[in-house]
């Protein structure tokens, strides 16, 4: 830790003051993290001088995570009473939880700067912080003095490592110690992590023993190799790298009703076609809880449709699938475990960054489909994109043609377009007439609307398409839905991830879309946060349309919580008749309106307070605090 005098810390601080107005920090003097941290503080506008954070004083002081926590904070509050330093537990959309602190001074300090139970210390309100970097990069880190982004927190220091949930390997908050600029870095960042881990070890004493039993099983079967494994509960999925990026949700279900209908044979082996059509042999066992059974382990070899990385260079056809982890949204945890061990090709493959022109995204499951919607363009490999609607299926087939160096786009032709579905010869007509030969491709939509009438007819069309070199793709939502005569068109397949599968790329493709939108137009910091609480059934396309309408509709230079649509605070799993909507449209405007004060807005509305308290809980309407 350094003292405010430093050449280190002038150093630092100097640099930020340039890159405030716009030089890049430079590597030599700025670790990379802050680097980073600054970069995204810089995109979201967060303030440099005020600290303006969100405050919600009812929260759960029975949570499992602050439970967990209550007896390390015991024990560190024990140990640095009188000292000039604070322990922080926060959840992990970073609200404060827990906060011990050693002396007065510094207690008044922080209650200034609002770093106190109820407020939000994540890093798109705050600015770089150790909690807010903890959360954000999910790894440890320190922050010192001059590296924060806000100038009223420059005169503390803190280290913060990020808490997990060993079961499910999911963030369950961050440990935090904070305390005037001064001590010894490393034993900051030591004391955090050995916190940190302690609380890690109770979460997961106190997790079921269902849900132990089944991690325990998927350690032992993950510890040597790389085959694909996954590990099915009744609330809990847990799958290596192998397996998740070649498994999707709905696999998921099938491979569990295979293995329920196996019985109670200790270890069995079955065939199961999944939804791409690959087939794979699982072989499973029972895994047992001392409460009973707890789930199933699987080990999985896939028999057909060898992935990327068993294409022989002679260029024997594939089948691939590609898909992340799953279902963290119906409620089971998942988690994909022993990458770093593994480390097969297909893994480190999905890690890295595969760049096409005009689209955003990082996640792995994106990666993979990146890599072999561009290998299949390359070599004119006829390729099937399946995914729900408005996932960038065709955007995909766009950019991979782009980057052969096609003088022309793909021509798109929607099967469900009545024109083309016309029931006399529409459909083949218009593939028959459709420019063709080496540079061109053909993107067929919705291919399982192919009726079976015009199946064979469109096959022909396709095949002689792809004779004369042109690219074939064809898009659908369900790989499964492939009419008979079609399948045969197709040489390799591949799935393309839901948005809600992977949020994380929700920041950069809200900036790609914003860019394509119009120069300027950017979010407010709390956006992205309620954005990222949307399920979003219509993908990419709903992101886009949502943005498209909150920019065009908003009252500053930026879309702020007000632009958006009334669904987006609202959490409900429900579908609404129109008369319901209609009513939580009114009130989340009302809310929006009065800055969330609900006297007020209930005043507005001529209803009681108790009825628009009820109403936002039937709607699951909750909107951040503002600051
Ligand atoms: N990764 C991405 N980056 C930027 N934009 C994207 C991305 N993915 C999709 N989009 C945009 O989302 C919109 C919908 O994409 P697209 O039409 O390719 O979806 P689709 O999966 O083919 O949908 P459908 O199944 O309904 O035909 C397009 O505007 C596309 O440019």
């Amino acid at each position: 830790m350094l003292s405010d005098g430093t050449a280190r810390d002038r150093d630092i601080a100097r640099a930020r003051l340039q890159f405030l107005e716009n030089e890049d920090p430079p590597p030599t003097i700025v670790p990379e993290g802050i680097r980073n941290s600054w970069r995204r503080c810089k995109y979201l506008g967060i303030g440099t001088d005020e600290v303006v954070v969100p405050y919600q004083p009812d929260y759960d002081r029975e949570s499992r995570l602050v439970r967990a926590a209550a007896p390390i904070m015991d024990r560190l509050e024990r140990a640095l009473a009188g000292s000039d330093a604070c322990v922080i537990v926060t959840d992990r959309e970073g609200w404060v939880r827990d906060r011990r602190v050693g002396e007065k001074r510094l207690s008044a300090h922080l209650d200034r700067v609002h770093l106190a139970p109820g407020f939000n210390y994540a890093e798109q309100f705050v600015g770089t912080n150790g909690i807010g970097v903890a959360l954000e990069e999910r790894r440890p880190n320190v922050v010192l003095g001059t590296e924060h982004f806000n100038e009223r927190l420059q005169n503390v220091s803190c280290a913060a490592a990020p808490i997990r949930n060993s079961v499910t390997g999911r963030l369950a908050g961050a440990m935090n110690l904070t305390c005037w600029n001064g001590p010894s870095r490393t034993l900051m960042a030591a004391l955090v992590q050995e916190a940190a881990a302690d609380i890690e070890r109770v979460l997961y004493e106190s997790s079921s023993s269902h849900q132990r039993a089944l991690l325990e099983a998927f350690q032992q079967a993950t510890h040597y190799g790389d085959r694909p494994v996954l590990c099915l509960g009744q609330d809990l999925v847990l799958a290596n790298s192998a397996a998740s990026a070649r498994l999707t949700g709905d696999d998921h279900r099938l491979l569990h009703r295979a293995a329920d209908e196996l019985g109670h044979a200790p270890r069995s082996r079955k065939e199961v076609q999944l939804t791409g059509g690959t087939t794979v042999l699982m072989r499973c066992r029972r895994v047992d809880s001392p409460a009973g059974a707890a789930g199933y382990l699987l080990e999985l070899a896939f028999t057909d449709g060898p992935s990327d990385r068993d294409r022989s260079p002679s260029g024997t056809r594939s089948r691939t699938g590609a898909r992340s982890g799953s279902g963290a949204r119906s409620g089971s945890g998942a988690r994909s475990g022993s990458a770093a061990r593994s480390g097969s090709r297909a893994e480190r493959d999905a890690t890295r960054p595969w760049p096409l022109p005009g689209l955003a995204g990082t996640d792995p499951a994106w990666n993979t489909v990146s890599r072999t919607v561009s290998r299949c363009a390359r070599d004119r490999t006829p390729l099937l994109l399946h995914g729900e609607t408005g996932t960038g299926k065709s955007a995909l087939a766009r950019a991979a043609h782009a980057l052969t160096g096609a003088a022309s786009a793909p021509l798109v032709v929607d099967a469900l377009d009545p024109q083309a579905a016309d029931a006399g010869a529409g459909l083949p007509a218009v593939l028959r007439a459709a420019p063709a030969g080496p540079g061109r491709a053909l993107v067929l939509r919705n291919v399982d609307a192919v009726t079976p009438e015009q199946g064979p007819a469109v096959a022909l069309a396709l095949e002689a398409a792809a004779a004369q070199g042109t690219w074939i793709v064809g898009t659908l939502h369900r790989a499964p839905g492939v009419p008979e005569p079609l399948r045969r068109c197709f040489v390799e397949a591949a799935a393309v991830p839901a948005l809600r599968h992977r949020l994380a790329d929700l920041p950069a493709l809200v900036d790609c879309l914003l860019r394509r939108i119009g120069a300027g137009v950017e979010c407010a910091p709390e956006v992205l946060p309620l954005l990222r609480r949307h399920d979003w059934p219509g993908n990419v396309r709903q992101l886009n349309d949502v943005l498209g309408q909150a920019a065009a509709g908003r009252r500053t230079y930026r879309i702020e919580l007000r632009d958006l649509p009334p669904f987006l605070h609202s959490a409900g799993s429900r579908r609404l008749s129109a008369w319901e909507a209609s009513e939580r449209d009114t009130l989340v405007q009302a809310l929006l309106e009065t800055d969330g004060n609900k006297l007020l807005a209930a005043q507005r509305l001529g209803i009681s307070r108790t009825t628009i308290y009820r109403k936002m809980r039937a709607y699951g309407i909750s909107l951040p605090t503002r600051p």
